[in-house]
């Protein structure tokens, strides 16, 4: 089974004349690869001995040139993805409103800054606007998600899900 992360950095935006505050999350459109052309969070695939949070500090560097200490990444959520009945990916999901730099544009993926009400889930995985939403509001989340008629997993039909809300999740 693949172990995966995705990572949300967070931001609240002043308007000009100090009045609307908007809360913000920072999405890709993916180049390549797994969800290609679909917006998720960066994130990727455990390399060598990393833990998650190295992991999605090391992706959110490496696709949009965020430096992010792996530490004040707040775990928000677990997630299994099945494919035809068999644990496909494990994904660690973080958010953290503590980072430096600007992002920028790599080959794998092009950066955009979203107002947490305009979040594109339809134009995202088709599990994401189940579980995104409470883990945009600060909860924890743990889910399972099947899929059927693969491989790839992003060809095959999302089939049914479960859910569990506010779970005391791991350190990792
Ligand atoms: N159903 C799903 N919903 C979702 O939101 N993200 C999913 C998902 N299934 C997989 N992912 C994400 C988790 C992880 O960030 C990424 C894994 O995709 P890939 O295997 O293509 O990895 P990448 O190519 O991005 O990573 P590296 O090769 O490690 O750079 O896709």
């Amino acid at each position: 089974m693949i172990e995966a992360t995705l990572c949300f950095p967070r931001r609240s935006r002043t308007d000009g004349s100090g009045n609307e505050r908007t809360d913000e999350v920072l999405l890709i459109e993916k180049r390549r690869g797994l969800g290609e052309g679909w917006y998720n969070g960066p994130g990727g695939k455990l390399e060598g001995d990393e833990t998650p949070r190295e992991c999605a500090g090391r992706e959110t560097r490496e696709e949009v040139g965020l430096e992010i200490d792996p530490e004040a990444l707040e775990k928000a959520g677990e997630l299994t993805f099945l494919l035809d009945g068999e644990a496909h990916t494990f994904c660690h999901v973080f958010r953290t409103r503590s980072f430096a730099g600007e992002p920028t544009a790599s080959e794998e993926a092009r950066p955009e800054w979203v107002p947490v009400e305009d979040v594109p889930y339809d134009r995202m995985w088709e599990d994401d606007h189940l579980w995104l939403p409470g883990v945009l509001e600060g909860k924890t989340v743990v889910g399972e998600f099947r899929f059927e008629g693969g491989p790839p997993l992003d060809e095959a039909e999302f089939v049914n899900h479960d859910l569990e809300w506010d779970v005391a999740l791991g350190t990792r």
